[in-house]
């Protein structure tokens, strides 16, 4: 039979729970008897009841010896075993409880009332543990948005230390106007406008022609106007624009020279100032290259099929692209030198031997008024049975027909003739003999119209 030590009523009934069932009662506890014995015994069981239901609230998860030892601690202590968070209204009604429980009539209300404090005391901590949330979460935003601050109070250093390289996200946080201090993300990319054109303000101008180090896109956008530079290079452009035009003036004149006087006054023209020759032939470069094919190439490819040991005179060679196209021993004459092979010369006299040529080449260079001199010096040094080709832009021949029977007249026969080409005509003559027609005898038709270059 089990008999209640006198301790137990005397100490406090929580902090004698866990003794009641772990230790053996002394040896001298005077014996309790009767009414009084049973109404004991139900007090500690229904005590012993209590205290079971409390234990999984005191220290949840928790099994180790260490951690029961602390436990018996906190039951021994004059501390409630919950949370101090639920000190207050929570703790007023502990000490209720504790009261209730140290006095009871009947074991079930006991029970009944220790359930009620247990579940009051659930109830209180849940209240607490929602409380510090809240405080928790009042908090949490100011600390988010620290970095922000630290922009608005310590200027660009920190803008740009946390701002330009990190871009703040946008975020229910930091756009919420429940938080004054924070920027938006479209406040922020303000700031870095603004930042910006502060700094362009001061910024020394640009050398002419020097590219800055780093030219973003941002910094072009920022700034629309003209700066010098661009300036200059449209100035640059213009003048380049204004040379060209007059560049084209000059070869339309000079062009139009060539044809329209003899070739002696040509000489001089180059001779008194050789720029104007270096302009033609730009000129006429610019003009040529458009053509879907040059007859000099042409021709080239027609010398090519024949053999290499063939002499070529190359009247009015410019510069000498013929003698670079082909493996022939190629005399080169013109009214002035592109190139260190030409001879300069009016080609109405060349310093050649009688019959010293096999061929004899004049590609687009029948120009001035003096044709039939440059047809009757070729006659001259081409051998006997010697080759004459001619190559001139189609639009010059009023009369193609009338041309070859003057060319015929001069001592030569039409071998072949292409006519398809839409820019030249080209023929080629076997030199008969000398000339058949006296030094005064009328030959219209080789009088050609002036290849004139319109403007663009
Ligand atoms: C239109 S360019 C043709 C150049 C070259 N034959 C070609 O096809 O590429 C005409 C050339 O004949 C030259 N020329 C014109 N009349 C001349 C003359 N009387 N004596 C020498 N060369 C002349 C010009 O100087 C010019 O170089």
């Amino acid at each position: 039979m089990f008999e209640e030590p006198e301790w137990a009523e005397a100490g406090p009934v929580v902090a004698g729970l866990g003794l009641v069932t772990s230790q053996a009662p002394p040896a001298t506890a005077p014996k309790v008897k009767g009414r009084k014995r049973r109404q004991l015994l139900a007090t500690l069981r229904a005590l012993e009841a209590a205290s079971l239901s409390q234990k999984p609230l005191s220290l949840p998860g928790s099994d180790s010896e260490e951690e029961d030892g602390e436990r018996k601690k906190k039951k021994h202590s004059p501390k409630p075993s919950f949370p101090s968070a639920s000190a207050g209204v929570g703790g007023k009604r502990k000490k209720k409880c504790q009261t209730q429980s140290l006095a009871p009539s009947d074991s079930e209300d006991l029970e009944v009332e220790r359930k009620k404090c247990y579940k009051q005391t659930l109830f209180d901590n849940d209240c607490a543990e929602e409380k510090r949330k809240r405080k928790r979460q009042k908090q949490a935003p100011s600390n988010l948005t620290q970095p922000l601050h630290n922009i608005d109070q310590s200027g660009l250093k920190v803008l740009e230390k946390n701002a330009i390289d990190d871009p703040p996200k946008a975020s229910p946080g930091l756009t919420s106007p429940n938080a004054p201090h924070t920027l938006s993300r479209k406040q922020w990319r303000n700031r870095q406008k603004n930042k910006r054109k502060h700094k362009n303000k001061f910024r020394p101008l640009q050398p002419s022609g020097q590219a800055p180090a780093e030219a973003s896109t941002e910094e072009t956008e920022m700034l629309p106007a003209p700066r010098p530079d661009s300036q200059e290079a449209r100035a640059e452009a213009l003048r380049a624009r204004m040379t060209q035009r007059l560049d084209g003036a000059r070869f339309r004149y000079l062009n139009e020279q060539l044809y329209s006087g003899p070739s002696s006054a040509a000489q001089r023209l180059f001779q008194e100032d050789p720029e104007a020759f270096l302009l033609y032939h730009r000129g006429f470069q610019n003009q040529v290259k458009k053509w879907p094919l040059q007859p000099v190439d042409r021709i080239a490819k027609d010398l090519r099929q024949r053999p290499a040991s063939l002499v070529v005179a190359d009247f009015g060679c410019g510069d000498c692209r013929l003698a670079s196209s082909v493996r022939n021993p190629v005399h080169c004459f013109d009214l002035a030198s592109l190139d260190p092979r030409v001879t300069v010369c009016d080609m109405a006299q060349v310093p050649l031997e009688d019959e010293s040529v096999d061929v004899a080449v004049f590609c687009l260079s029948l120009m001035g008024t003096n044709i039939r001199d440059f047809l009757e010096e070729a006659n001259r040094v081409l051998k006997p049975g010697g080759l004459l080709k001619v190559a001139e832009v189609s639009s010059r021949f009023e009369d193609v027909r009338a041309f070859l029977r003057a060319v015929t007249k001069l001592g030569f026969k039409i071998l072949y003739k292409d006519l398809s080409n839409s820019h030249f005509f080209l023929f080629d003559f076997e030199k008969t003999g000398p000339p058949q027609v006296g030094p005064k005898a009328q030959l219209s038709g080789l009088k050609l119209q002036p290849c004139l270059y319109k403007r663009r």
